[in-house]
């Protein structure tokens, strides 16, 4: 069994971004500049945040957080979009999800210039993923494929089976793995809430990517031997005997499902800090694309 390391291929990632930057600053260019929007003040939201701001800095982007109030009305959001979208220091930037329930999320995912939209949740972008084009890949996913490029994770002609079909990250994946090339060539099936004998189904996944955010919900019964197994979930639980008074719980079974598996992640350390990498990487992309405008 091998663990994926996620922690350390993103460190790798980082440091490969910062060698660019390096050269960057060296040649008098400008460096890439991430902006995040977060309405509200949820914990695990603002952790996330507060990461993507360490990791601009570690790899020398310039990056601004905006903080708005959770009563921020629709229109006041896309009126700080469209200022960010006018901004010409930015290059890339992202609206933090979920948001408060005044708010329209698919409007606001529209009003974000598509060449800014390192998030990828444009429904031009996402339209264009679909289709084999380039563009922004939600980074949840773009992490995962990675992850599976670099330790040379098979994936051709496999079964992969997803569980839960949600915008940024399982319906996003169900397309990836079934496209062309590598990694992709993946015969996929896609599950969720309503999907019916889900254990007679995971139990012939090649690889299992879990993105329901329910605590050991993939026990090692639901798994074949020697299947790849790939856990999104991140819920925190409550444990007072934690400095932090919780901690973060994957969807995975891990002591048990990892004595079947070929390839697993853990959580954390796993899919959750590539994430953060494929966010730099996009915003890369994103300043190539502001320089050739
Ligand atoms: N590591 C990372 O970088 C990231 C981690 N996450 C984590 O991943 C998890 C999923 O988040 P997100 O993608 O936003 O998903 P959502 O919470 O938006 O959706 C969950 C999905 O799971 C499905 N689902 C719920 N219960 C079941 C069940 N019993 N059996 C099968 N499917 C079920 C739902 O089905 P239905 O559509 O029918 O409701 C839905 O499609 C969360 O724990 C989140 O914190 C999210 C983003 C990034
Ligand atoms: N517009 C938008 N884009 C997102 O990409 C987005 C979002 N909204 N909303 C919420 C989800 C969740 N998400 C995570 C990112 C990093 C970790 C991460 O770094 N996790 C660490 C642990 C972090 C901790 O200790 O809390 C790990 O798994 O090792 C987790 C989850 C991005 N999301």
């Amino acid at each position: 069994m091998t663990i994926l390391d996620g922690k350390k291929v993103s460190n790798d990632i980082k440091d490969e971004i910062a060698e660019e930057v390096k050269k960057m600053k060296a040649n008098g260019e400008k460096v890439p500049h991430l902006a995040a929007i977060i309405v509200g003040n949820d914990g695990a939201s603002l952790t996330y945040v507060g990461s993507k701001v360490r990791a601009c800095e570690r790899v020398g982007f310039e990056s601004t957080m905006v903080r708005l109030s959770n009563t921020t009305s629709e229109i006041e959001l896309l009126d700080r979009i469209e200022e960010l979208n006018n901004d010409d220091n930015i290059d890339g930037f992202i609206i933090q999800l979920p948001l408060p329930p005044q708010i329209d999320t698919q409007k606001v995912l529209m009003a974000v210039n598509p060449d800014k939209d390192v998030d990828g949740f444009h429904p031009m972008n996402f339209g264009k993923m679909a289709l084999d084009m380039s563009t922004f890949i939600p980074a949840t996913p773009f992490g995962i494929l990675e992850l599976l490029e670099r330790y040379n994770v098979s994936t051709k002609g496999k079964h992969t089976v997803v569980i839960g079909r949600s915008h940024i990250v399982g319906r996003p994946m169900s397309i990836l793995m079934g496209r062309k090339g590598f990694p992709g060539n993946s015969t996929v099936t896609l599950t969720h809430s309503h999907t019916k004998n889900i254990t007679q189904i995971t139990s012939q996944a090649d690889i299992i990517i879990s993105a329901l955010g329910v605590p050991n919900f993939l026990k090692a019964e639901m798994v074949k031997e020697d299947a790849v197994i790939i856990d999104v979930g991140i819920t925190r639980v409550a444990d007072e005997s934690s400095p932090k008074g919780y901690v973060i719980t994957g969807d995975v079974d891990f002591e048990n499902v990892s004595k079947k598996a070929s390839f697993i992640t853990p959580v954390p350390g796993g899919v959750g800090p590539m994430t953060i990498a494929m966010l730099l990487k996009n915003t890369l992309l994103a300043r190539e694309r502001h320089l050739a405008r």
